[in-house]
């Protein structure tokens, strides 16, 4: 091994010989905790690592097939959506020049029970519409987000804030900036922080969050464009306590109905799709997609840095329900395993667009985002002339910087 160099600064022979002893104790301590790290862990330290490693897993790319290793590309099996989700829901977009006529075609992975993955079904006018929800619409009271927990943000919400700034020429007029609440005092749950901190005990968040804004104990205020790039999630339908892991059923909020109509036309074309092997069923998706109610959902905004640690979403009262997610802007790897982090997991190319359908044991399955790619949709891009999207620039300068996520789920079970 090369000689380590103590930094200059060190100036004694014996201060050169500690820093040198510390330095190879926290290269044992690093190899022993990398030793006892799961299967899930050391799949998400790989592909975070900026250097090409050997132990890099394949990327399994629904899309382009040609791109998948052979072992994967084996793996890889087509199936027959029911619908044209079109026709189900007109939010999917009419087909036109920029988007061609959508395949009712879906896919499945063999070592991935339950999953079901839907490419792109949206044209591109469709997809900006859908940013525009998760912005515009998403983002207001009462829907809760992760800013609440440390501002006082006013009913229209940040993203509004931030565009009546922006289009206000007059600094007069200007919304104010917003201040930080005081922090409440930290408290320590069984397996992490509190839960308006969101930050895990290990060094990746249990929600995309911004663990620096997270610890800032300082009472700063912030101006709206400088708040928009701290949201992290908002909760839509049944809002969620993160610290008590439960839905709150004592004040019900309406689900969106677009989101709504979205999810059901994929629950409905998803219905009975599954693995055949000789005729037989492996796993089957028998959720009827006339019972599946879209009740609670999240909407994760990533910035280009921001990770997801392995997690279940386990407090749904139906798990036989699929759970739908939606990928909008930058491409992402996801990760996707089994019931415990001691399944290796398979790393999944998502692109905008892209839809998954979680069933059967991939609706348990321990799943994360280790990765946002930088490739930002050229159809999402701010200088992209759409009519049907005011202030559609605005959206753009976001989500060509970001990667946002949809996940929509039934939350009770069927009467
Ligand atoms: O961003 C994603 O694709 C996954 C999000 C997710 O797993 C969640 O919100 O529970
Ligand atoms: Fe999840």
């Amino acid at each position: 091994m090369e000689e380590l160099q103590p930094p200059a600064h060190l100036k004694s022979r014996r201060q050169k010989e500690i820093w040198r002893k510390q330095q190879l104790d926290n290269l044992k301590a690093r190899k022993k905790a990398h030793e006892t790290q799961t299967p899930f862990r050391i799949a998400e330290r790989n592909l975070q690592s900026s250097l090409p490693t050997p132990d890099q897993p394949p990327i399994v790319d629904f899309v382009n097939l040609d791109n998948n290793t052979r072992e994967n590309r084996d793996k890889i099996q087509e199936v027959e959506l029911h619908y044209d989700l079109h026709r189900l829901c007109p939010l999917f977009g009419e087909s036109d020049q920029e988007c061609p006529a959508r395949k009712q075609k879906a896919y499945i992975h063999t070592d991935i029970d339950g999953l079901i993955f839907i490419p792109n079904p949206f044209t591109a006018a469709a997809q900006r519409k859908l940013v525009y929800n998760c912005l515009h619409n998403y983002t207001q009271s009462p829907n809760l987000s992760n800013l609440d927990a440390h501002y006082d943000i006013p009913t229209p919400g940040v993203w509004n804030l931030h565009v009546t700034n922006q289009k206000s020429n007059n600094e007069d007029s200007n919304v104010d900036s917003i201040c930080r609440k005081e922090s409440p005092k930290r408290q320590k749950t069984d397996n992490g922080y509190q839960n308006s901190d969101l930050v895990n005990a290990t060094d990746q968040k249990s929600r995309p969050d911004n663990q620096n804004e997270s610890r800032k104990s300082s009472n700063s205020a912030l101006k709206p464009s400088e708040l928009v790039k701290k949201l992290r999630w908002v909760t839509l339908g049944y809002q969620y306590n993160w610290t008590t892991k439960v839905y709150d059923f004592d004040n019900p909020v309406e689900f969106p109905s677009e989101a709504g109509n979205l999810s059901v036309a994929v629950a409905k074309a998803a219905e009975g799709l599954g693995y055949k092997v000789n005729d037989e069923y492996r796993w089957q998706n028998t959720y009827r997609g006339e019972d599946f109610i879209p009740e609670a959902g999240i909407v994760n905004y990533y910035q280009l840095k921001d990770t997801l640690m392995a997690h279940v979403d386990r407090s749904e009262l139906n798990m036989e329900a699929p759970l739908i997610s939606i990928s909008l802007g930058h491409d992402c790897i996801y990760l996707i395993g089994g019931p415990t982090r001691n399944t290796t997991p398979t790393a999944i190319r998502l692109r905008s667009g892209d839809v998954m359908v979680m069933t059967g044991n991939a609706r348990s399955a321990y799943h994360g985002v280790p990765k946002i790619l930088p490739s930002a949709p050229t159809f999402l891009q701010p200088d992209i002339k759409d009519a049907q999207v005011d202030d559609w620039e605005l959206y753009g300068e976001f989500i060509s910087k970001a990667r946002i996520n949809l996940n929509i789920r039934q939350v009770n079970k069927c009467e």
